[in-house]
């Protein structure tokens, strides 16, 4: 079997941290098999077309619903979401003496949210932080082309630095999480630009990490179509209750 159709899951996140950036990132090259990358783009392809909501930059899909006021209306996320991301994501433990995973203290105790960003070249989105409507891990699968996030960041009054302060090379079938300082005190942001340049040992935080430097040449990355799904859980859910619920058969 090619080393491709399989995936490279690390004992414990411990081993996979990116060590060049301030707590906490871990990168997984080989999270998820060609296969599995195959058959998400299918589904989100497939997707019945008001699923996409067209931004000025880029367009998007939200599982399983918009949020409104920073809650999500319980309902389960499709299978296609939870398997085999969420299951393989919870089976991962952070140190190798605990059995605890990235979601054990979160209050759902499990994703129950994904955006779908897609990206075509040219394409990106502004720096910005993911805020206060999620317990603070994001994990991010990408699919389809390699693309840089930039991490930014702030000065004392909030605004952000003119440059990044690291880039993070995601490949597609990668799993990046990014929490802690990273997810509170940094920016993120994607640029809008058909190719990413600048990319070596070192400017790219997780270099070490990579499956494979081959498509870098001359230090630069040609952008493709690139999706990626991010996996939260967001921290108020409501369940649709009195009579509207009855109605649907709650009780
Ligand atoms: O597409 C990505 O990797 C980043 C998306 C993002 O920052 C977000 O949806 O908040
Ligand atoms: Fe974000």
């Amino acid at each position: 079997m090619a080393s491709s159709e399989l995936t490279t899951i690390p004992g414990s996140l411990e081993h996979v941290r990116i060590q060049a950036l301030p707590s906490s990132a871990f990168y997984i090259a080989e999270f998820i098999t060609i296969d599995e990358e195959r058959m998400l783009l299918e589904k989100i392809e497939t997707a019945p077309k008001p699923r996409w909501k067209q931004l000025s930059k880029r367009r998007l899909q939200t599982w399983p619903s918009d949020l409104t006021n920073n809650t999500l209306l319980d309902s389960p996320l499709p299978k296609w979401l939870t398997e085999p991301v969420i299951t393989r994501l919870l089976t991962l433990p952070i140190t190798a003496s605990k059995p605890d995973h990235i979601f054990s203290e979160s209050p759902h105790g499990a994703p129950n949210h994904v955006l779908i960003n897609e990206y075509l070249p040219g394409q990106g989105i502004m720096p910005h932080k993911d805020g206060g409507a999620y317990y603070p891990v994001v994990c991010t699968v990408s699919l389809g082309s390699p693309l840089c996030l930039d991490i930014y960041g702030t000065k004392d009054d909030g605004s952000r630095e003119a440059e990044p302060k690291w880039k993070i090379l995601q490949e597609p079938r990668s799993l990046l999480i990014t929490t802690d300082q990273i997810y509170a005190d940094f920016m993120h942001g994607i640029a809008n630009v058909t190719d990413d340049v600048d990319l070596g040992s070192s400017t790219v935080a997780n270099w070490d990490l990579l499956r494979t430097s081959s498509n870098i040449q001359n230090h630069r990355s040609e952008r493709r179509t690139r999706l990626s799904l991010t996996y939260r859980d967001v921290l108020k859910v409501s369940k649709l209750g009195g009579t509207l619920g009855s109605m649907f058969g709650k009780r």
